[in-house]
């Protein structure tokens, strides 16, 4: 059984913007598929779908067999549990601290507003050491960089103890070596056996750190295969015939 499948999925907004149409594919434990296409090409619906942030218009998403559609209120929190997301403005709350940032990763599993237990403040440290932070953690985040912001949010995630990271353009706004690092560290994450879609802008990062590859283009699925099956002309066909590659 795969560990997730989209099965024929379409989202129209307003009953007018196609954006997403017939897209299927399969993610298999540990993949790192990285979505590929042009801005407005409907990657981050297709990663809101995936965790219902926004709802599909019809189609199907199957996440270890159980219908992600079909589920309830109390399904979906436990769901969302172990998906991790990460955005490409970081989304923290940026005049809280570094730990209680990392500490809100674990807000799906109190069913009640209760304090964090000495055990999920230990394994917030951890996290932040994970991605090298563990100084930074009394400071407040509108106090570090770009790259140093997402690395928090990496840690958040790590938080929930994820089993699938959805990263909707992490990078878009870093410089290409803050890139890069930040690429590295989900990379290191889907070693342990986390599995990651990412949607990115670039080709160089999906050839990096992709094991697979899905390209929209306007709502469509134009590729799926692996990062060195794109050539020329699967580039184009992805990208638009006046692209070339950088
Ligand atoms: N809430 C919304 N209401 C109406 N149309 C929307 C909404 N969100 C996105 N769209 C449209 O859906 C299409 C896909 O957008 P989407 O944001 O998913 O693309 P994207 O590939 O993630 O782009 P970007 O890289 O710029 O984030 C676009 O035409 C966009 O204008």
């Amino acid at each position: 059984m795969s560990q997730l499948q989209i099965n024929n999925l379409y989202k129209t907004y307003d009953n007018k913007t196609y954006a997403l149409q017939d897209i299927s594919f399969k993610l298999e434990k540990s993949d790192f598929i990285i979505l590929l296409g042009l801005s407005g090409s409907g990657k981050s619906t297709l990663l809101r779908c995936i965790n219902r942030l926004i709802e599909p218009t019809s189609g199907d998403i199957i996440y270890e067999g159980q219908s992600v559609n079909k589920m309830d209120k109390t399904e979906l929190r436990l769901y969302r549990r172990h998906i991790g997301m990460i955005f490409q403005q970081f989304n923290l709350v940026k005049n809280l601290t570094v730990l209680t940032n990392v500490l809100t990763g674990r807000l799906g599993y109190h069913s009640v507003i209760s304090k964090f237990t000495p055990e999920e403040i230990d394994a917030a440290y951890r996290c932040l050491k994970r991605v090298g932070l563990e100084e930074y953690a009394h400071k407040q985040v509108r106090q570090l960089s770009g790259g140093q912001q997402q690395r928090v949010a990496i840690a958040r995630a790590l938080m929930q103890e994820p089993e699938l990271i959805l990263a909707d353009e992490p990078v878009a706004s870093l410089d290409p070596a803050t890139a890069d690092s930040i690429m590295q560290y989900l990379g290191e994450i889907n070693r342990e056996g986390v599995s990651v879609i990412c949607s990115l802008h670039f080709l160089t990062l999906a050839r990096r750190y992709g094991n697979r590859v899905v390209g929209l283009k306007q709502g469509i699925k134009v590729f799926e295969g692996h990062p060195e099956d794109i050539d020329k002309v699967r580039f184009k066909e992805i990208y638009g015939e006046e692209a070339e590659e950088i």
